[in-house]
């Protein structure tokens, strides 16, 4: 899909010291409750340009919703005009939470998450091609992000 060329995938690093990986969570939650199109084109307190790291806290939140009881993985994808057309986390297949395993090596494979479970960006970007195919006006409700 020619989409494909446009987005941008951020993922939030999983070595983050715990204290940036906090701030993030909290900027992003902060930044969902109040209004900051002012701040839109500026840069952060700690010099990083505002929408990715807006776009990590989000990542990093989601992941928080992951049932995966040793990795929990946000991801968050941008257009080519810096909206987010889609945010999800690793997991199971849409339906199956609670129907599969979650270990990493049990001696059948069948019975090892890895077998079922999916990357969080193929997740998320799974979920947006969906909603970009039912939605083709593209008229999402982006005035959160903006
Ligand atoms: N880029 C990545 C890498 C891994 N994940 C997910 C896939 C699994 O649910 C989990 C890894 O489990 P572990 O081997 O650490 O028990 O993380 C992902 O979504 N994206």
């Amino acid at each position: 899909k020619q989409a494909d060329s446009h987005i941008k995938l951020i993922q939030p690093l999983r070595s983050a010291p715990t204290e940036e990986i906090q701030y993030l969570e909290d900027y992003g939650r902060k930044s969902a409750r109040e209004s900051w199109s002012k701040q839109w084109h500026n840069r952060g307190e700690r010099g990083l340009p505002e929408r990715p790291r807006l776009f990590y806290g989000f990542s990093l939140s989601v992941s928080q919703k992951e049932q995966d009881p040793s990795t929990q993985v946000g991801a968050c994808i941008v257009n080519k005009e810096n909206k987010i057309v889609g945010i999800g986390h690793n997991g199971m297949p849409d339906g199956c939470d609670g129907e599969l395993p979650w270990s990493r090596d049990a001696v059948n494979k069948l019975d090892n998450k890895y077998v079922y479970g999916e990357h969080a960006c193929a997740h998320t970007l799974f979920a947006a091609f969906i909603l970009d195919s039912l939605i083709p006006e593209k008229n999402y409700d982006y005035s959160l992000f903006e």
